[in-house]
């Protein structure tokens, strides 16, 4: 009955336009096994070479259509970007607290109007001193330890980056408890199909959900309290009234502060993991990055503890494009997932109301129709502008990532210290990849760090 369903809906036509040829496998997991077996690249490439470059399948409990052209991510992104609404997993969206209809509510559309507005270029800029106080912080902790598994320190600096920029917190055990909790969150994500069942980490990944709504909350209570000078993301949603003059409520606060911190943290650190992994890779580019660009601003500094300013961020063009090739080839968000909320014809494609569409950004991104030599670690192909839409990895139109500039100065201070101050070796084994729910390493990465002898500006 399902597969007759299925087909009876592909028959159907709009206009002249059709559902595009696929798989639909096996009832409601559908295609999802092989999806997160195979990971998203490998899916994508034996589905295009059989089906086409537009393909339908069955993901995560409903029917995809499946594209990965620059064309189609402006239509799903840009100019129809009204006809859709972003589309999780249940499973992952119950533990963000996540409903279909949020962007429809009014107030959700203030507070999503107000964080994209309140992570401006400006806000971005004053923090660069913060940022270098916290990367020096937790750099100097790596001294200590004879293995330092990357993501789980990395983290620590993100985490507590964030916090700071949009709540204005200072790190403290509290906040350390709080990222703990979270990671066992983001832990539960990577399991495909996911039950409350008690016992389960899924139910105990739920529960720690509530732990961090709770912080989230204290965090809410007590900024009310601080009256600071300096506005962050936080003062400007808690100042939001509805349009009856209401102030916003703790309840929906709490719940967007979870969701602002979750954005903001792990792709973060997960992004300075394959930083390293790509650099240790490829001495010649680590060595250029060091010589020729980190080193070069040290040494023009007066005192070891001079902070980076932003004049700093802004002359590291060869660390900059390094960030943008680890970004393409890394692939943090492999995909972005929408559902259609009316009849769509897309060139003859029909998207019945109701299914989901795929954007395939790791294929776009390692298409070499886009890119010369796509699997190559190349920053120096930044070097030249890329082709329009063909490198996404913070999206695009009215959702695209509002930390984008936050999350490449980061990478930018941090980076400046590791190559200045310590080298380091990979001393685990590779242990591959896993896709869930951002492109990520397994086994976290494990290096050893040494603090250079010629550190001693
Ligand atoms: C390397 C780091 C990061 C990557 C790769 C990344 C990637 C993305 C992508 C691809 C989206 C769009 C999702 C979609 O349209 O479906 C997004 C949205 C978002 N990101 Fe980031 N992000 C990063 C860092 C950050 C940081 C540092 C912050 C906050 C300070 C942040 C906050 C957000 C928020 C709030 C959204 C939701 C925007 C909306 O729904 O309108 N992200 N991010």
């Amino acid at each position: 009955l399902w597969r007759k369903n299925c087909n009876s809906v592909q028959i159907n036509k709009l206009h002249g336009a059709q559902v595009p040829k696929g798989n639909w496998s096996l009832p409601w997991i559908g295609e999802s096994l092989t999806f997160y077996n195979q990971g998203p690249y490998q899916f994508y490439s034996q589905h295009i070479a059989r089906y086409g470059r537009t393909f339908r399948t069955h993901l995560m409990g409903n029917p995809t259509i499946v594209m990965s052209t620059p064309e189609a991510a402006k239509f799903l992104l840009t100019t129809q970007q009204k006809s859709f609404l972003v589309f999780m997993p249940p499973s992952v969206s119950r533990l963000m607290g996540f409903r279909s209809t949020y962007k429809q509510e009014a107030m959700a559309a203030k507070m999503n109007k107000t964080i994209h507005e309140s992570l401006h270029f400006e806000l971005v800029r004053n923090k660069v001193a913060k940022v270098d106080r916290i990367a020096r912080w937790v750099l100097s902790s790596w001294e200590k330890q004879p293995c330092v598994v990357t993501y789980e320190e990395t983290k620590k600096f993100a985490f507590h980056v964030a916090l700071d920029f949009i709540a204005g917190m200072a790190p403290s055990p509290e906040t350390m408890k709080m990222m703990d909790d979270y990671s066992y969150i983001v832990k539960a994500m990577e399991t495909f199909m996911q039950f409350n069942i008690p016992g389960t980490s899924y139910h105990k990944a739920l529960e720690k959900r509530q732990k961090v709504l709770e912080s989230s909350l204290h965090i809410v209570k007590k900024r009310r309290l601080e009256q600071s000078k300096e506005k962050c993301p936080l003062d400007l949603l808690m100042e939001l009234e509805d349009d009856n003059g209401d102030k916003i409520s703790d309840d929906l606060l709490q719940v967007q502060l979870f969701q602002f911190m979750f954005g903001a943290f792990h792709s973060t650190s997960v992004l300075f993991v394959w930083i390293l992994k790509f650099l240790g890779e490829n001495q010649l580019i680590l060595q250029q990055v060091k010589v020729a660009e980190q080193d070069t601003l040290r040494i023009g500094k007066t005192s070891p503890e001079d902070p980076l300013s932003w004049t700093d961020i802004v002359n590291m063009p060869l660390t900059s494009r390094v960030i943008q090739e680890t970004l393409r080839i890394a692939n943090i968000a492999p995909f972005m997932t929408r559902q259609a909320t009316e009849d769509i014809n897309y060139n003859g494609i029909w998207i019945p109301k109701g299914w989901c569409v795929q954007l395939g950004l790791h294929y776009l991104h390692l298409s070499p129709e886009y890119h010369k030599d796509p699997l190559k670690f190349d920053p120096s192909r930044f070097q030249a502008p890329e082709k329009p839409v063909t490198f996404l990895p913070f999206g695009s139109g009215v959702t695209m990532c509002p930390g984008r500039e936050l999350a490449k100065m980061e990478a930018l201070v941090f980076l400046h210290y590791l190559v200045t101050t310590y080298s380091w070796e990979n001393i685990g084994s590779e242990k591959g990849i896993k896709y869930f729910p951002t492109s990520s390493l397994k086994g976290g990465l494990p290096i050893k760090i040494s603090k250079l002898s010629e550190y001693v500006i």
